[in-house]
């Protein structure tokens, strides 16, 4: 791959755009730059093109128009084995954790690892002691480790997601993509699991683009903004700028929970960092 790009920025996309099957534009001339080490939230209401967002960026969905520069190369020309590639270092997280249940947390830790291996060492669980090791340490960095060799059908949701963090970790990723990652889970645990993205933000340097829905964790964890509406891109600031005026542009005149307040928007412009998780039995 190649380094990365001028002023720091990891990510630039331009103009994204998706028709599907030749229906209406559901993402509508998207724009955006993140750098290394930024958390950029996607917010908007149920159906304004945040998934077709994030799944053009690395082309699990293939954009109709536009451009996705990732690291100093345009992912939207790639060939399927530079693709492959370049997926290695953009990880995913997902609303439904994606885990392979009937497997240990640290089996599907090493998952991750997948991407580097030939298909035949990976399907015959063929790991090495390095990469045990790196498994093992993904875990410790989300407070998991004492899960390490429990089913992860055994977990709770905020469990199974940070097991899903681990794994996107050990991928070695510039880019995390979070798909609605705190959609099913309880307060407590949401705030565990963007804790745990703001870290690898601040201290591994990892961009994360963050699909969410509940507003007050975007502007308490977010370096910036952007939200969509219909598929176009109406709002992009920090999160102090995200004025109830913003905020109707987005939303319309749809009821949503956490709707910044004065007092929330000083906060999120005073934002605190995590403090660091324990490996204890939390059942977050
Ligand atoms: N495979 C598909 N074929 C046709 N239309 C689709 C497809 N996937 C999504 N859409 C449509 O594209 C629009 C955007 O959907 P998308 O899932 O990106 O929105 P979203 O903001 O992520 O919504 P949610 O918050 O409910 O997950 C919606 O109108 C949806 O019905």
């Amino acid at each position: 791959m190649g380094g990365i790009m001028q002023d720091d920025v990891l990510l630039r996309v331009r103009g994204l755009t998706k028709c599907y099957q030749g229906d209406e534009k559901r993402l509508d001339d998207v724009s955006l730059d993140v750098r290394k080490g930024e958390l950029v939230s996607v917010i908007g209401p149920s159906g304004a093109g945040k998934s077709t967002f994030l799944h053009s960026i690395n082309r699990l969905i293939e954009p109709t128009e536009g451009s996705v520069v990732f690291d100093g190369r345009e992912v939207t020309e790639l060939s399927r084995g530079d693709l492959r590639a370049c997926r290695r270092r953009i990880s995913m997280i997902f609303q439904h954790y994606n885990l392979v249940h009937r497997l240990t947390a640290i089996e599907n830790v090493l998952h991750g690892r997948l991407g580097y291996k030939s298909t035949i060492a990976g399907a015959l669980g063929l790991y090495s002691e390095e990469e045990k090791r790196r498994a093992f340490e993904a875990l410790e960095q989300v407070g998991m480790a004492d899960f390490a060799y429990k089913r992860v059908d055994r977990l709770s949701g905020g469990q199974m997601q940070r097991v899903g963090i681990a794994r996107a970790l050990v991928q070695d990723p510039l880019l995390m993509l979070c798909d609605e990652p705190i959609a099913s889970l309880d307060p407590k645990s949401s705030r565990t699991v963007m804790e745990r993205l703001r870290w690898a933000a601040d201290d591994l340097g990892i961009a994360c683009v963050v699909s969410l829905h509940q507003i007050d964790f975007a502007l308490e964890f977010s370096d910036r903004i952007i939200g969509l509406s219909k598929g176009r891109k109406v709002f992009e600031g920090a999160p102090a700028d995200l004025t109830d005026e913003a905020a109707r542009e987005i939303y319309g005149d749809i009821e949503i929970e956490g709707l910044p307040s004065e007092a929330q928007r000083l906060r999120a412009a005073t934002r605190i960092a995590p403090a660091p998780v324990s490996s204890s039995a939390e059942v977050a």
